[in-house]
């Protein structure tokens, strides 16, 4: 898993390493890594034959930075000549910008540094013109040429050093416009993106809001192709528009930059694409349909039956053992018609009749519906305390625990739910409870924490960045899927995938730590998006999407 930390908490953990390399008499030692981390990226886009990326391609959050020996065999192409421009700002952020000119230089590319500001990192731009590339004032003829020439531009204007308007000292600068056709990529986020993205409050910092610069026009930040981060990502990479205009987000691993103990406990955990699926279950070679899990499904409704048939669907692809569906009305039929191995029983059924007494976790409210009979079920499936997701109408008959926020300290949890609303049920969530939540749509990490410990249940809001909070504080957080999965019916897939894996754990395990159900719902999510990537289109699709992601394992 990736750490994610805000941005104020890794400033604080470099400071201390960037004050012992200066007094070691080699303060740039973290910019030449920082530059080399960039550098390695440029001329791996290069090597490729300088393709473009496309801005719909799924974004990969901490994708490991290439091997060095990958990019040396790649050095020799398409270097020699191609046109690299960086913007750079006053601050250590733009002395990055240099360095990493100076490196790629030293390869044969035509390399342009275009200063934003009079005051520049003087070694770092001294180790440029020594490397072979030029210096540039913005708003000259030279610097607006190198620019509209470009291939590749590097944003190295503002790091985690931006200030918003109220704090900073007053220094203006230029402003210029990245060229839509160049490959763009960013030293440690796109320029005015806030880094902290926490807390509201903080500093009158929140999740991914620009910057303003002092006596200047307002900087909207630049989108970029790729992102590469210093040491660890801030959250302000993931969470609000950070997830919008990073581009595939790479960390360069700076050994000595970030001491543990100055750092903390991460923000949020990253799972990779490789961690979710190792959280899928295999059948053993002994299992029978039992032994494998039975999921039971609360789901579909006259009026809505085709949100049970993508959930069961999801489940069935993702892999239980059985599944049994509790619906009702003209829902029966359908739901039998297009899931035929499936078996269906009427909705009073659960949790109590002899179809149910098998199951080993539920999910509850793909295409419900709101009629006091299919809330009851749901109910009823609550107090039976096996585990369950709750999804979409279910999310109407959570109630507030009788007792006391829990210890940290806590065992197993007594509420062995998964919550999976959006930010818009979370909100209706919490004004039906009396929660007193941030609007999880502009604080989702604050919100989704709040809700976790006031429900005492594990709690995951879907959004571009995936959030699973346990009542003790833990995140987990899956943020490699694509802007395709915004589409209807997607979220009932959610639901039929996370079912699937709490039953097949649950089953082969027994009783699961909130952490242990935290971790399975990120990984969920984490699958749901690369099945969103591999079966772009309607949500019907996803299912074949699942197929192929777990035929990769
Ligand atoms: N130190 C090191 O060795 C290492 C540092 N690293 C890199 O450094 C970055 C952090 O460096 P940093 O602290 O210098 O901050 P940075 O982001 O460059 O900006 C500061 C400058 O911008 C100015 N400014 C701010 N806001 C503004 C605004 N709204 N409008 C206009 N101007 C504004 C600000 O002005 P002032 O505060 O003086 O008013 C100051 O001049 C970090 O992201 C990482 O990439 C890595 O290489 C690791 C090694
Ligand atoms: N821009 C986006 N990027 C990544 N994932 C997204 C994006 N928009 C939506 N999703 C995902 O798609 C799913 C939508 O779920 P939901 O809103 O419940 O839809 P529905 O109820 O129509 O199925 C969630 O898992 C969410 O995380």
């Amino acid at each position: 898993m990736t750490g994610v930390w805000p941005g104020s908490r890794l400033r604080a953990a470099e400071a201390a390493a960037i004050d012992a390399a200066c007094a070691a008499g080699d303060p740039d030692r973290y910019m030449r890594v920082a530059a080399q981390g960039i550098a390695t990226l440029v001329l791996r886009h290069l090597g490729r034959g300088g393709a473009q990326v496309r801005r719909s391609a799924v974004p990969v959050i901490a994708a490991p930075l290439p091997q060095r020996s990958q990019v040396t065999a790649l050095a020799g192409s398409g270097v020699a000549g191609a046109r690299i421009v960086a913007l750079v700002g006053p601050g250590n952020n733009g002395g990055d910008g240099l360095y990493a000119l100076a490196a790629l230089a030293r390869r044969g590319a035509a390399c342009t540094a275009i200063l934003l500001a009079e005051r520049h990192h003087g070694r770092g731009a001294q180790a440029l013109r020594l490397a072979g590339g030029r210096v540039r004032m913005a708003g000259t003829a030279g610097a607006e040429r190198a620019l509209a020439a470009a291939s590749v531009v590097l944003d190295a204007a503002l790091g985690t050093g931006a200030r918003t308007a109220g704090s900073a000292r007053g220094r203006v600068m230029a402003w210029p416009q990245l060229p839509d056709a160049a490959w763009r990529i960013a030293c440690d986020l796109p320029s005015g993106l806030d880094a902290e993205g926490e807390e509201p409050g903080a500093g009158g910092a929140c999740a991914g809001t620009e910057v303003q610069p002092v006596e200047s026009q307002p900087v909207e930040p630049p989108w970029v192709d790729t992102t590469v981060a210093l040491g660890a990502p801030s959250l302000g990479l993931v969470l609000g528009r950070g997830r919008e205009l990073c581009g595939e987000v790479h960390v360069v691993p700076v050994p000595g930059l970030l001491d543990p103990t100055l750092l903390g406990e991460p923000a949020v955990q990253l799972l990779s694409p490789n961690e979710a699926l190792d959280s899928m279950l295999s059948p053993r070679a002994g299992d029978h349909k039992y032994s494998r899990g039975v999921l039971g499904l609360v789901a579909g409704s006259p009026a809505y039956p085709g949100a049970a048939i993508l959930c069961a669907k999801a489940a069935l692809e993702t892999g239980v053992g059985m599944l049994s569906a509790f619906t009702r009305g003209t829902a029966r039929l359908q739901f039998g018609a297009a899931v035929p191995e499936a078996v269906v029983s009427s909705r009073d059924q659960a949790p109590d009749g002899p179809a149910a007494s098998r199951v080993n976790a539920w999910v509850l409210g793909p295409g419900l519906g709101e009629s006091e009979q299919d809330l009851d079920a749901a109910r009823r499936v609550l107090a039976s305390g096996t585990p369950a997701v709750v999804d979409a109408s279910a999310l109407a008959v959570v109630q507030l625990p009788a007792l006391a926020p829990v210890p940290v300290e806590s065992p197993a949890p007594s509420r062995p739910w998964i919550l999976t609303p959006h930010a818009g049920e979370l909100r209706a969530l919490s004004e039906r409870l009396g929660l007193d939540l941030p609007d999880p749509a502009r604080w989702p990490l604050a919100s989704v924490k709040q809700a976790a410990r006031a429900l005492r249940c594990v709690v995951l809001l879907k959004g571009s960045c995936t959030l699973v909070a346990t009542p003790q504080g833990q995140v987990f957080a899956a943020a490699s899927a694509g802007p395709g999965l915004a589409v209807a019916g997607s979220g009932d897939t959610l639901a039929g995938i996370l079912g699937a894996v709490l039953t097949t754990h649950v089953t082969r395990s027994g009783a699961a730590t909130p952490q242990e159900l935290a971790r399975w719902a990120a990984a969920a999510a984490v699958v749901h998006g690369l099945a969103g990537a591999a079966a772009p289109g309607p949500a019907e699709g996803l299912s074949a999407g699942i197929r192929s992601v777990l035929q990769t394992r």
